[in-house]
């Protein structure tokens, strides 16, 4: 299934309860899943097998308690055709079972992988190795899905009804049957028990682990020219021992314990034979009723002893459930929003208030300003001030923990995320360009993206003749994060990308860091023409080339805005020192600091 068809499947189904409580129930998400008919002809189809191998034994019983006594070559004939025949069927729903059971695993990962992937973009608690680790859970659960162990969870059920027909036979059988199940499913909680308090004791370790190495393979180059290759292996080894001696401990234990179920289960069977034996002795059984009940008990206990086996991984499937029904909520939930018309650029921000997560202290407190569309703001102030964190804002990847941010008088909340994302562009800090050609990383995932687009826009970003001046030119394979380019070649694309497209709000956080002077004085023309097209530009900089093109400035300050105006207005409060600016939520106790333009920028 397409992300489109996933997403529009998702759209239609509105769960009541996940709205109240943010999570959803297995059933809910389980309804939402296209494919839950193939599993409900899984179901059907474990019925009819469990049924059907009800025949054997039944086929036991006539051959030897009547067929020999009667001596009877027709009914053998007859009763061997309907038990192969009947095992032929039983064989085929088996694998029909099989794939259904295949499918329906692929329809749930199809299902839910778009859905994590879109928590994984708009869900700030979930951007990065979250999203990343989401996904390998949706997989582990596809795999599980698939397995034999699931197969042997829907035939639970007919356990009760095995015992049933043994008690019919002779209660003896009955009881040893039910004995059996008994110490097989308090060894299959057991070794649950051991495999979650393993799970707990390695996740933590395992997560270090793994940051550990995903740190030394991105920053290989930094770990080889500092001379850390030995030290990084030595670390990365003593975490992954860490990580790994609960699993080594669990293991042990865990095939302990399956090696005591199996023993259980070769007993309760010898068990089962023997006790036949003295009962077809006694007179209380025939031989071919000794046989049947073999047959069932073995039939009953093999599945408990593979749950035994398989409950550590149901339990990982479990709590990789558990999280992926939290993590896909949100996204499973997100309504559609009414597509707005094209802003014109008109900036509003309102006492706006964000703290980070486990912060001691809000990164802003009460920013507010606003700015006309076609207007050109310059953020400026110390490092920490919180500049890059009002852009990510206005950029709508994050929200704001108190206030509001409008555009053309629309908060960013009721504004479609992806028609918002046609307007706006961003070009954050670390430039972060997508792999692949120079044209896809100006492009990104724009669908509708054409060369002349790709085109213009580097054209507007200045970058055309640098990028023709680049081995394959527009076809110049970057390489990861652009690792192929020098950072002021990122910075363009990264630049020529922000300005792709028909924007109308562009957000350019310190666009210059990498810049020599004709860069610099070209990124100058670039937010001229930008801005004589009608689009309204957002600036962070550190550096003063910039406050020439600017219509407004903002001081920002500890998270404050300081001053707000004109460069004529606002430059020379920071050169003198300038109170908080007045806001509707003014913050509490801030004081006035003395302040110099060169001290703070
Ligand atoms: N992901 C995060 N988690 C926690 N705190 C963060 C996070 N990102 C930023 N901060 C904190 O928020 C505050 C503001 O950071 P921000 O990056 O917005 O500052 P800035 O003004 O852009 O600084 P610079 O000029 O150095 O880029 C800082 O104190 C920073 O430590």
């Amino acid at each position: 299934m397409s992300y489109a068809s996933a997403s529009r499947a998702t759209s239609e189904f509105r769960p009541k309860t996940a709205a109240e409580t943010g999570r959803l129930s297995g059933r809910t998400l389980f309804l939402a899943i296209p494919g839950r008919r193939a599993f409900l002809w899984v179901v059907v189809f474990s019925i009819v097998i469990n049924l059907l191998l009800l025949i054997l034994p039944f086929y036991s019983i006539q051959v030897f308690d009547r067929v020999i006594t009667s001596g009877s070559v027709e009914t053998l004939i007859a009763l061997t055709i309907l038990t192969v025949v009947a095992l032929g069927f039983s064989t085929c729903f088996e694998v029909l079972r099989n794939r259904l059971l295949g499918c329906f695993a692929v329809g749930f990962e199809q299902f839910l992988a778009p859905l994590v992937l879109k928590a994984s973009i708009t869900d700030p608690a979930r951007r990065g190795e979250a999203g990343t680790h989401d996904m390998v859970r949706v997989r582990e659960l596809r795999n599980t899905l698939a397995s034999a162990t699931v197969c042997t969870l829907i035939d639970a059920p007919f356990l009760p009804v095995f015992i049933a027909v043994l008690y019919l036979i002779h209660p003896w059988y009955g009881t040893i049957a039910l004995v059996g199940a008994l110490l097989l499913l308090l060894l299959a909680i057991a070794s649950g028990r051991v495999a979650r308090s393993e799970a707990a004791q390695a996740t933590g370790a395992a997560i270090r682990a793994q940051r550990t190495l995903d740190g030394i393979v991105r920053h290989a180059n930094l770990v080889r020219a500092m001379g850390w290759t030995h030290g990084a292996i030595r670390e990365f080894v003593q975490l992954n021992d860490h990580a790994l001696a609960p699993v080594v401990k669990a293991n042990g234990r865990v095939a302990l314990i399956a090696s005591v179920a199996r023993m259980i289960r070769i007993g309760l069977q010898v068990a089962a034979v023997g006790a036949g034996a003295w009962l077809v002795l006694q007179n209380e059984v025939l031989v071919g009723s000794m046989m049947a009940s073999s047959i069932i008990i073995s039939r009953t206990l093999a599945p408990m002893e593979h749950l035994v086996a398989s409950l550590r991984m149901l339990n990982s499937a479990r709590d990789a459930w558990d999280h992926i029904r939290g993590a896909t909520a949100a996204a499973l939930m997100d309504q559609r929003r009414t597509l707005l018309p094209t802003p014109l650029g008109a900036l509003d921000v309102s006492s706006v208030t964000f703290r980070n997560q486990n912060a001691k202290r809000p990164a802003l407190t009460g920013v507010s300003f606003r700015c006309p569309a076609a207007s050109v703001v310059v953020i400026i102030g110390p490092t920490g001030a919180g500049k890059s964190t009002l852009l990510r804002l206005i950029a709508a990847l994050d929200k704001p923990s108190m206030g509001t941010i409008r555009l053309d008088g629309a908060s960013l909340d009721n504004w479609d995320p992806d028609q918002l994302g046609r307007f706006v562009g961003y070009l954050p800090q670390d430039v972060e360009l997508l792999g692949g050609t120079v044209a896809e990383a100006i492009a990104g995932f724009d669908e509708r993206a054409t060369d002349e687009d790709v085109v213009a826009a580097a054209s507007q970003a200045n970058a055309h003749d640098m990028i023709l001046a680049l081995p394959s030119g527009y076809e110049t394979e970057i390489g990861r994060d652009g690792s192929k380019l020098s950072g002021g070649q990122r910075q363009r694309i990264g630049l020529a990308r922000a300005l792709f497209g028909k924007r109308k709000l562009i957000l350019l956080d310190e666009p210059n860091s990498n810049l020599d002077p004709d860069g610099e004085e070209a990124l100058c023309t670039a937010i001229r023409q930008a801005k004589a097209r009608g689009t309204t530009l957002v600036i962070v900089t550190h550096r003063p080339r910039l406050f020439t093109v600017a219509d407004f400035i903002l001081f920002l300050r500890d998270g404050v805005a300081v001053a707000f105006g004109s460069p004529a207005e606002v430059l020379p409060q920071t050169m003198a020192g300038a109170t908080p600016m007045r806001s509707p939520r003014p913050p509490a106790n801030d004081k006035a600091r003395p302040a110099t333009i060169e001290g703070r920028l």
